[in-house]
């Protein structure tokens, strides 16, 4: 039994097989973990989720953390993971980027899994414990958590965008979901503007009673008043473990020195990291380069850039396709402006270790993070905490999360061709010590703003939230 739990679609590890039988945990892909292991690593307690296998029961000690395995057949992860949380949610929460589908047997499933998962979290907590769900995947668990363990501290956070009206209420399930999100003792979004588009919904769907002021950053929460309850809202952008980022980063300095030289010493590396995914905009940088090429404002000769994609949610069509287009785009563009000795594009898709990752970092002098919707970004924030020496540009989407914050990077509309080129074009060529103090205010902001902030702000706007409506009871 914890006192204080995590609940979240994935575990941190991912449950892997080898072929002689031995089993291994590696990381998980992705920001959410990225970002709630060091909060985790503070707080001695559990974490419930699924282990990225089929069927997976066992629970072990990772790192110091207590793993709590929620097992899932193939049938529900094709129904309630590739279907309703990746071919329906998650296409309607980022802009329709592709066309969600509406299927009532993956609603179903999602709703039993949802289920096991808000049974699996009241059997691993203690009288009184901090629960904080998350994510678009378990968007009925606070509701259900609450009917089993009344005594709880409930607390929800959307890792991804909250769509407007127009865009939520298509789902034959709106009801469902804003009621099972209503468990929670304070629902928590990156930015203010999903939050109000939540207040938004509950007023005009369930016609609650809820607060219509300007919602502000981790602070100014607006407030639904449903039964005795209140329910909490507020904005509260993850972020990252910048300082530890930074130190790792900076003892990466032999290695970026090397990559540079495998890349054949070019005067300018760019460099793109995403899990493989249709909102990540990496056709959108590839499509620039190719402009930029064929334009001669860039040098295919003396540019190199690495795209290092990391394969997710491979069994889903829209990924499939995904795949197929970029990897037609990085073969036209090496076979139009490259020569074999040099082709100006290297893609590698598999997951890369941290440590790696950072030297690319360091390596970079331009980073490309051009999606077309993300709820935040940390790729993006991760590049500005490694850039210690103040070196690198960074030219970021206006459509993600982190541009609310990150307004000292080369911002982007990755919708407008010519705005991607030119920035492109400015974050390579502005003079160094434009370039220098851009990367020096957007270094201070990830330190100043940095994951911890984040975990505290809204484990304490918790509290009080929980404390107001046990005060009631
Ligand atoms: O678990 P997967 O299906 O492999 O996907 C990985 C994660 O992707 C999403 O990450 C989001 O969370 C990040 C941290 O808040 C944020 O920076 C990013 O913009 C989001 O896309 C997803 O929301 C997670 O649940 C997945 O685990
Ligand atoms: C490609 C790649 C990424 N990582 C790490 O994963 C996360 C990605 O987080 P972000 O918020 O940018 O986006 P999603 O959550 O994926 O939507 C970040 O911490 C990366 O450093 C990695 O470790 N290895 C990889 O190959």
């Amino acid at each position: 039994m914890a006192d204080f739990v995590v609940v979240a679609n994935r575990l941190p590890v991912d449950k892997r097989i080898e072929p002689d039988g031995t089993v291994t945990y590696k990381r998980a892909p992705g920001g959410l973990v990225t970002a709630l292991t060091p909060t985790l690593a503070t707080h001695s307690g559990a974490w419930v989720g699924w282990s990225g296998a089929p069927n997976s029961t066992d629970d072990p000690r990772v790192d110091g953390i207590d793993l709590t395995s929620v097992p899932l057949t193939e049938a529900e992860i094709a129904d309630y993971y590739e279907g309703f949380a990746n071919s329906t949610l998650w296409p309607l929460y980022h802009d329709l980027l592709v066309e969600p589908v509406f299927d009532h047997d993956w609603w179903s499933t999602y709703v039993e899994v949802n289920r096991k998962f808000a049974q699996a979290a009241a059997d691993a907590a203690d009288r009184g414990a901090t629960v904080w769900i998350h994510d678009y995947q378990l968007q009925l668990v606070p509701q259900m958590l609450r009917d089993l363990r009344p005594d709880l501290r409930i607390g929800f956070f959307l890792h991804i965008p909250f769509p407007p009206y127009e865009l939520f209420t298509r789902l034959p399930w709106r009801e469902e979901l804003l009621r099972g999100l209503l468990g929670a003792d304070l629902i928590g979004f990156h930015l203010p503007g999903g939050a109000e588009n939540f207040l938004t919904l509950v007023r005009r769907v369930l016609k609650l009673d809820a607060s219509r002021d300007p919602v502000g950053v981790r602070d100014g929460l607006g407030a639904i008043r449903d039964g005795g309850r209140t329910v909490r809202v507020g904005s509260f952008p993850i972020s990252i473990d910048a300082a530890n980022v930074a130190e790792q980063a900076a003892a990466t300095t032999d290695r970026a020195a090397q990559i540079r030289a495998e890349l054949g010493n070019p005067s300018t590396i760019l460099l793109g990291v995403d899990r493989l995914d249709y909102t990540k905009g990496i056709d959108v940088r590839l499509d620039a380069l190719d402009a930029l090429f064929a334009a001669g404002r860039l040098d295919p000769a003396d540019t190199v850039f690495v795209q290092l994609a990391s394969p997710s949610r491979e069994n889903v069509d829209s990924y499939i396709a995904v795949r197929g287009r970029i990897e037609r785009a990085v073969a036209h563009i090496n076979g139009t402006h490259g020569t074999v000795a040099s082709p100006p594009i290297r893609y590698l898709l598999r997951p890369v270790a941290r440590d790696e990752l950072l030297a690319y970092f360091r390596a970079a002098d331009v980073m490309l993070v051009t999606p077309l919707r993300d709820g935040m970004n940390l790729v993006a924030k991760e590049y500005a905490a490694a850039r210690s020496d103040l070196g690198g540009a960074l030219v970021l989407s206006e459509f993600t999360g982190a541009a609310a914050e990150m307004d000292r990077a080369y911002l982007v509309n990755p919708y407008d061709p010519r705005d991607v080129q030119d920035m492109i074009v400015a974050a390579a060529t502005d003079p160094a010590d434009r370039r220098r103090e851009r990367m020096a205010a957007l270094h201070r902001q990830v330190v100043d703003f940095d994951v911890d902030l984040w975990s505290r702000s809204f484990l304490q706007c918790l509290a009080g939230a929980a404390a107001e409506n046990e005060s009631t009871r």
